[in-house]
């Protein structure tokens, strides 16, 4: 079983701010008025927004329709520019999505006292906590996250002892519609990429973790953030974000788009694996998370993984783009190693050096 989602959080240097706040543990923010000075980023929202002229202008994020019978080109094409779209006629049911948004809310609002039932641990890396990038920064992120990996069961049977079926049946709902739709969504990136899907799909090659995420009124939200600029290790990560707009993607990690609130949509965006089994086609999508003051923010990712073991390598094989593997070959394992420890760098580890 995997880790955390990306990390494990022994390599953590202690840091003097958040002394008093276990890595692992977010902030009680029921109780909190201001910004704490452990939550305060000086540069959070200073970088540049790009305006959100969706729709007509090509500085926006795409929205593609999976029904459009040009889905396949504009979904490559979106992954070699941004990394993400939004998707339309998706597939997944309005009520599972519902279902989901009630019961993840039904978590988020208990004490935290009842949460922490179920606090993640280097040990056992589902549960509630920090997010899995915490240890790399100095301050801490205005957010609070559930992690499942496999079944929700053990950690919700901790909080709620009986009434916690609907909770799980929700997360597996929700689940196994996001596998079909991101399956869906690897067909027809790599008809895209020209890579036999052979290559890739196997019968149990892949995992996959629920990752939810609660972002509370943020007293300050100019000096707060929400989650820092990352990249998944995924090879799709699935968002939909509930209540309140907040992602942001960016092409250049200055300038960022926030991906506007669009009924009937799900986030799409690419990881790490997928940036490397594309030979670096695909980017692997720069976001983040920014907070505000007017509304409880929530969201509910999927990241779809390979298994442990699966040795991942550049697939592409055409001739337009370079024949040479632009990255090295290894097992996933050793890749979250790899950003265990060096996080934004990992991929640059793994380059292969031209000569
Ligand atoms: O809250 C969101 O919209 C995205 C969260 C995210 O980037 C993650 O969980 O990896
Ligand atoms: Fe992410």
């Amino acid at each position: 079983m995997a880790t955390t989602l990306s990390t494990s959080v022994e390599s953590h240097a202690e840091n003097p701010n958040t002394k008093t706040l276990p890595i692992n543990l977010p902030l009680d923010f029921s109780s909190i008025q201001s910004l704490p000075e452990s939550h305060a980023w000086l540069e959070s929202n200073k970088d540049d927004q790009i305006e959100n002229n969706h729709g007509s202008s090509l500085l926006a994020l795409p929205i593609i329709d999976l029904n459009d019978p040009n889905a396949m080109e504009q979904i490559g094409l979106a992954c070699e520019e941004w990394g993400a779209f939004q998707l339309k006629n998706h597939g997944i049911p309005k009520s599972v999505i519902e279902e989901l948004e009630v019961q993840t809310k039904r978590f988020f609002d208990l004490p935290q006292e009842q949460k922490k039932k179920a606090l993640r641990s280097c040990d056992y890396p589902t549960g509630y906590g920090t997010v899995w990038m915490t240890p790399f920064f100095q301050q801490r992120m205005w957010q609070e996250g559930f992690t499942i990996f496999g079944s929700s069961d053990t950690n919700a049977k901790k909080i709620w002892h009986d009434d916690y079926q609907s909770f799980c049946d929700a997360m597996k709902k929700f689940q196994d519609e996001s596998i079909v739709l991101i399956e869906k969504l690897i067909h027809l990136s790599f008809e895209y990429l020209a890579i036999s899907e052979g290559n890739w799909i196997g019968a149990n090659n892949h995992t996959s973790a629920i990752q939810l995420n609660s972002y509370p009124i943020c007293p300050k939200p100019e000096n707060a953030m929400g989650i820092a600029p990352h990249a998944d290790t995924s090879i799709f990560t699935l968002v939909h974000q509930s209540q309140y707009s907040g992602l942001q993607f960016s092409k250049d990690g200055s300038s960022w788009f926030t991906v506007p609130l669009e009924p009937s949509t799900v986030v799409i965006n690419t990881g790490d694996v997928l940036h490397i089994l594309s030979n670096a086609r695909f980017k692997s999508a720069l976001h983040r998370v920014i907070v505000n003051n007017i509304k409880h923010r929530y969201s509910m990712v999927v990241h779809y993984r390979p298994i442990m073991d699966h040795v991942i390598s550049p697939l592409v094989q055409d001739n337009t783009h370079d024949h040479c593997p632009r990255f090295r070959a290894l097992t996933f394992k050793e890749y979250i190693d790899i950003k265990d420890n060096n996080f934004d760098k990992a991929l640059s580890i793994l380059s292969v050096k031209e000569d």
